[in-house]
């Protein structure tokens, strides 16, 4: 290949050194002769003279040919491994696939590569795809094409959000920063899950559930909706990854989107496959169309807005329309884990996790907000994942290949590995930076509180790769809460865990949830009713037994009021809680004194070392006593209220253990 048009490859070709003064062309006709005297003022060719006859050529040394699609493997001759452009053709079948009307038979003609680069713009539908027999086009859709970037790497993703998409920078520090649109949260109230016979019975549906039905029929109104939509465009970004890092329970995602801010979102997010792992890629377990630049239409049945976050478990795909908030794509997949993996007897669940370096492992469940990413991210401590995870018969695994933590006050010196995890390869959404330094402000809540980093896992010094690790020891539940008349720890039996675990207490501070700016008491099951599928019960009776099996201890945190509720007291410091998460890991809170608290029964511990005593017991803290005794029975009183919803299920085999988990809860 002459990519530089002088027969040899990139990178070899040059003048000859020693400068007689007198040159050949290369057409063979000698150069215009300019004499230089010794002594000339000119001393533009002081430096070497570059290595090429024109700008395009010029151009073209700059970029060595490599994608990340480039064999690795090469194709033997005779052996049954396919050449690279059948492996091509192949990967563009198969996107063609995914991309595909269900009711047309033309299109979508996709082709790889960025249509600005002129060189790869196609000739004929049938010369570039032998697949399609040529048909007089009866729409226009069907004569475009659509040009695929296919797994670009987060520098193609940069040049392409950059020059592409309005409000995307670069951060001083060289995060890329982004604007998620209208929606700087996720919409749980616009999510709809398709309800049909195989389903049915599985699934959660009704009062608490986060599973709002539609019909197969609609999806696919919905489905054609988002297909014709990307396929309109120029180019689309496709995304081949991996989800779960226990090798024997790995998902193939495929995510199609309109964004370079949301292809570089799932690059950061998803597990990363290496060259060798996408060219056996193959067929994707789950595909997701996000068309979220578009709205759907509200004419269409069970549409209530012009935002539709639409689940098909059966034909293993999901559809986003009307919102540009990338954490629904995260959170979407983590319903689906929420599905799949308990049909395999592994526990997804709605955590952080971190080891020890004595292969101690920690769980951190809680709500949006509560700590799952700062505390699980820890300079002592391996980092493992910071949002999802399975445990299973060998441990737990990371469900993600990245983090996605919240930015708003962050601070160098309160979470410097999170702070520094900001870098090139990073998105900041929704951040506002200075317009000349590029340097964010994170106390900048102007377009959003819920400000967002998405990095991969690695940025983090102290990863676990692979992210798996044993089972775990501590099960820490946290709470923001809001009422600070929570602990800020208590030890719990199992009994209290899985009371506090099915309840899923916190007071929601940010607006992650599209809608909740002020603070209030919120109850979502298993730390995450927003997510999951199956009825709560389900998974808590998985996590008990777990818990019991390996001996593991539960913790509920207080990460939230302290000395008063929201606007009297103040949040607990940070550098107080981690001294707690500290001495949980270490051992040393399991061997401390204890004392019980009233109404709750939460077993406090008298000392924890680097915390001040009287904190531990909250009500020290409130100067207004009879405040703190009413705040503390209008807690509860939320809490069996939410409960009541759950006391006629069983868990496990009898009615034994839920009648001692609501035992578990407060009483008065
Ligand atoms: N005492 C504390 N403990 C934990 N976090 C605190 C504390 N005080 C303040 N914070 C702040 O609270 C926020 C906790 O957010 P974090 O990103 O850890 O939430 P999360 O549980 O991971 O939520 P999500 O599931 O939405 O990602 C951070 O901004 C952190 O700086
Ligand atoms: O999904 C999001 O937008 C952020 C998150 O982790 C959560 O809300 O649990
Ligand atoms: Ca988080
Ligand atoms: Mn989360």
């Amino acid at each position: 290949m002459a990519a530089n048009g002088n027969g040899k490859a990139n990178g070899e070709f040059s003048f000859g050194i020693g400068n007689t003064g007198i040159g050949t062309a290369r057409n063979g006709l000698s150069m215009i002769q300019t004499h230089k005297k010794q002594n000339a003022i000119c001393h533009d060719d002081s430096a070497a003279p570059v290595k090429a006859q024109t700008i395009d050529e010029l151009h073209s040394l700059q970029k060595k040919r490599s994608a990340p699609t480039t064999p690795i493997k090469a194709a033997q001759p005779g052996s049954a491994t396919l050449s690279e452009e059948e492996r091509q053709k192949q990967q563009l079948q198969s996107i063609s696939a995914s991309l595909a009307s269900l009711t047309r038979e033309t299109g979508p003609k996709v082709v790889k590569g960025d249509p600005a680069r002129k060189s790869e713009t196609p000739r004929l539908a049938h010369e570039s795809h032998p697949h399609f027999t040529p048909t007089i086009a009866v729409s226009d859709s069907a004569l475009k094409f659509t040009h695929i970037l296919y797994n670009l790497s987060p520098a193609e993703l940069y040049e392409q959000a950059i020059k592409y998409e309005k409000g995307s920078f670069i951060t001083a520090t060289g995060a890329l920063a982004t604007l998620s649109g209208a929606k700087t949260g996720r919409s749980p109230r616009d999510k709809r899950v398709v309800r049909d016979e195989t389903i049915e019975d599985e699934l959660w549906w009704g009062k608490g559930s986060p599973n709002i039905e539609m019909d197969e029929h609609t999806f696919m109104v919905n489905r054609e909706r988002a297909v014709d939509y990307l396929n309109s465009l120029d180019k689309v970004f496709v995304n081949d990854q991996f989800l779960n890092w226990d090798p024997q329970n790995r998902i193939k995602v495929r995510i199609v989107s309109a964004r370079a801010y949301h292809s570089l979102f799932m690059h950061n997010m998803c597990i990363r496959p290496t060259p060798e792992e996408l060219e056996d890629f193959g067929t994707p377990d789950f595909t997701i169309y996000n068309a979220g630049q578009f709205p759907c239409n509200r004419y269409t049945h069970y549409m209530t807005s012009s935002t539709s976050i639409d689940l098909n478990l059966a034909r293993r795909e999901m559809v986003i329309l009307g919102t540009q908030y990338a954490g629904e794509m995260k959170k979407g997949l983590f319903s689906v884990m929420h599905y799949l993996m308990p049909k395999r007897q592994i526990l997804s669940l709605h955590s952080g996790c971190n080891m020890g370096k004595n292969g101690d492992v920690a769980l951190f469940f809680g709500l949006s907000g509560t700590g799952k990413t700062t505390l699980s991210t820890d300079h002592n401590r391996f980092l493992i994942g910071d949002d999802e995870h399975c445990w299973g018969e060998n441990g737990v695994s990371n469900i993600e290949g990245g983090c996605y933590a919240k930015c708003i006050d962050l601070s160098k010196e309160k979470e410097p590995d999170i702070y520094n995890a900001i870098k090139f390869g990073t998105v900041v959404e929704n951040v506002v930076f200075d317009e000349h330094t590029r340097e964010v402000d994170y106390t900048d809540k102007s377009v959003t509180e819920n400000t967002r980093a998405a990095y991969p896992i690695e940025f983090i010094p102290n990863a676990k790769l692979p992210c798996v690790g044993p089972h775990p020891k501590n099960v820490i539940l946290l709470a923001c809460d809001a009422f600070g008349v929570l602990p800020p720890v208590s030890k719990l039996n199992l009994a209290q865990t899985m009371y506090h675990f099915i309840s899923g207490y916190t007071a929601l501070v940010a607006g992650t949830e599209d809608g909740i700016k002020e603070p209030q008491a919120t109850f979502s099951a298993c730390f995450g009713a927003a997510f999951i599928m199956l009825h709560p019960t389900k998974y808590a009776a998985m996590l008990a037994e777990k818990m019991q099996k390996h001996g593991a201890t539960g913790w509920l945190v207080n990460t939230g009021w302290s000395g008063g509720s929201y606007g009297y007291g103040s949040r607990i410091k940070l550098p107080y809680t981690r001294r707690i998460i500290d001495a949980i890991h270490s051992g040393s809170l399991l061997n401390a004194n204890y004392k019980k608290t009233e109404i709750f029964g939460l077993e406090i511990p008298t000392e924890v070392e680097g915390v001040p005593s009287e904190i531990l017991d909250p009500v020290n803290t409130w100067s207004d006593k009879k405040a703190y005794n009413e705040t503390l029975l209008k807690l509860a009183g939320l809490f069996r209220n939410n409960f009541e919803t759950f006391t006629n299920y069983k868990i496990g085999k009898d009615n034994k253990l839920m009648g001692e988990i609501v035992a578990a809860g407060p009483i008065f």
